[in-house]
């Protein structure tokens, strides 16, 4: 009984394969053929009990049988299209008894095949995100706030620390310090970094669209409301981290619904009233002084706290003077590889200046310089008249401009005046050169010197 059934499901099994599967015995007299084989070599079921030999002209048994051995080769099935026919010896007991035809029909091997490139595609993905996470490791998130100065270093340490446990953050300092830059580090370190991390400049958003912006709103929340509703950035921001930008700028009412979101963890869009689950970290940045604000009432003092479990100050750029060498060093590779022109050299003049200035706008202020002196420098050199009038006040005029104003406005003119050209010849460099009456040769050094040789210049 037990036997039958079982002798029962593998016929099942084997005629409902795709693949042909015909058996022999040990001389060659077909005991069994499935209904692909049957189909795809087109033989009837009345072959069994015949010799191979006398219904299959393409096979090979005769020789499987003798030598044991495989044998595989293309034929063409009763329907025109190619197949592999594979012939195998079956032995028991280490006795050769018989043999198996199998017929893979091109529709299977195509699916073979892709399976096939199917585990090729899931290799690479694997080796892909093995880079990946080579790619991102911790420390070359903190990579930017690499610094000599001890306050910095000690901040940097604690962010890192922190990145990885789920603690809400604020971090402050003034404006351009990197406040931006050190919470995209963090959620990169942290363990919501496969998920979304959305910003938010709390500033930025007027009061009246400021809930609709965080919550989102239920389709005809308000007359110009999509009929749809809009998930907001605590929704989109679930499993991953919220940065609220110059939270405190944040209106007291909005300041409310946070709190609610830190302590319930879920809120309703505008217009609902089914409460919706989040789980974000949120991480906060200031310039503005929140413990004055809460003293003042115009900061809740329960949000404070909340927000505040750990916070990260970034010291200002003048009290940490002794970073401005590697900043230099690492805004003018940036700004050069986005510019594809060679790194310029700096002055020591020019670079005395950037040392000795205050920093107002602290880092951003520094980018804006290096990238407004490439601008001006008209070859792989940085002067102090490539630097703005504030950062030369107090210099003594005769060092202010070694290379002469004049040659400065010359060269300027001349930059402009082949930018022109290129502009009104489409980037073609013969009809420039001509135009500006130049030999060839002459306007690839002046674009070499203005950096401009990579420029690509279309038709005005
Ligand atoms: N350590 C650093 N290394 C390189 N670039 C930096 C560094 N810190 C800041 N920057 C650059 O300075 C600019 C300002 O940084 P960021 O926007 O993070 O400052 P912020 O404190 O958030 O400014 P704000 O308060 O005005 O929003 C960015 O372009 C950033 O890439």
């Amino acid at each position: 009984m037990e036997d039958n059934f079982l002798e029962n499901l593998v016929f099942l099994a084997a005629e409902s394969l795709p693949i042909g599967i015909l058996v022999v015995d040990e001389v060659g007299k077909i005991i069994y053929l499935n209904k692909a084989f049957q189909n795809l070599a087109g033989i009837p079921n009345e072959a069994v009990k015949k010799n191979i030999n006398d219904v299959m002209e393409e096979t090979l048994m005769s020789q499987v049988l003798k030598t044991g051995e495989i044998v595989t080769k293309i034929i063409f099935t009763a329907n025109g299209q190619e197949a592999v026919l594979e012939e195998r010896p079956l032995f028991h007991n280490g006795k050769l008894v018989g043999g198996i035809s199998l017929l893979i029909s091109q529709e299977v091997r195509s699916i073979q095949m892709l399976k096939h490139k199917l585990s090729l595609l899931e290799q690479e993905i694997e080796h892909y995100q093995e880079r990946l996470a080579v790619r991102n490791i911790p420390d070359k998130h903190f990579q930017p706030f690499i610094s000599n100065n001890p306050k910095m270093q000690e901040v940097v340490k604690l962010a890192e620390r922190v990145a990885a446990s789920d603690v809400n953050i604020l971090i402050t300092g003034e404006t351009g310090t990197g406040k931006d830059l050190l919470s995209t580090a963090i959620h990169h370190k942290s363990k919501r970094a496969n998920r979304p991390f959305i910003k938010i400049n709390c500033a930025a958003i007027p009061a009246n669209l400021l809930e609709s912006e965080l919550f989102g709103y239920e389709g005809g929340a308000f007359t110009s409301a999509r009929s749809t509703g809009k998930p907001g950035k605590f929704e989109l921001a679930h499993k991953g981290t919220i940065f609220l930008d110059e939270i405190g700028d944040m209106p007291l009412e909005m300041q409310a619904k946070i709190l609610r979101v830190i302590q319930e963890r879920e809120f309703e869009r505008v217009g609902g009233t089914k409460p919706i689950k989040v789980d974000v970290r949120i991480i906060a940045a200031t310039n503005r002084d929140l413990k004055d604000m809460v003293d003042k009432k115009l900061f809740r003092e329960d949000l404070y706290f909340r927000l505040n479990v750990v916070e990260l100050h970034l010291p200002p750029l003048r009290e940490r003077r002794e970073d401005i060498p590697y900043l230099i060093r690492t805004i003018l590779a940036k700004l050069c590889h986005r510019y594809e022109i060679p790194a310029p050299e700096i002055d020591p003049a020019a670079f005395q200046m950037l040392m000795n200035y205050d920093w107002p706008g602290n880092v951003r202020e520094l980018e804006n310089v290096l990238e407004r002196a490439i601008n001006l420098a008209p070859s792989r050199y940085i002067g102090p008249e490539h630097l703005p009038p504030a950062l030369r006040d107090g210099m003594p005029v005769g060092e202010m401009d070694p290379k002469g104003l004049l040659g400065m406005m010359v060269d300027n003119f001349e930059k402009q005046k082949i930018i022109d050209a290129l502009k009104a010849t489409g980037g073609n460099k013969v009809r420039a050169a001509k135009m500006l009456g130049i030999s060839r040769t002459g306007l690839y050094k002046k674009l070499r010197k203005y950096g401009l040789l990579t420029k690509v210049y279309t038709k005005k």
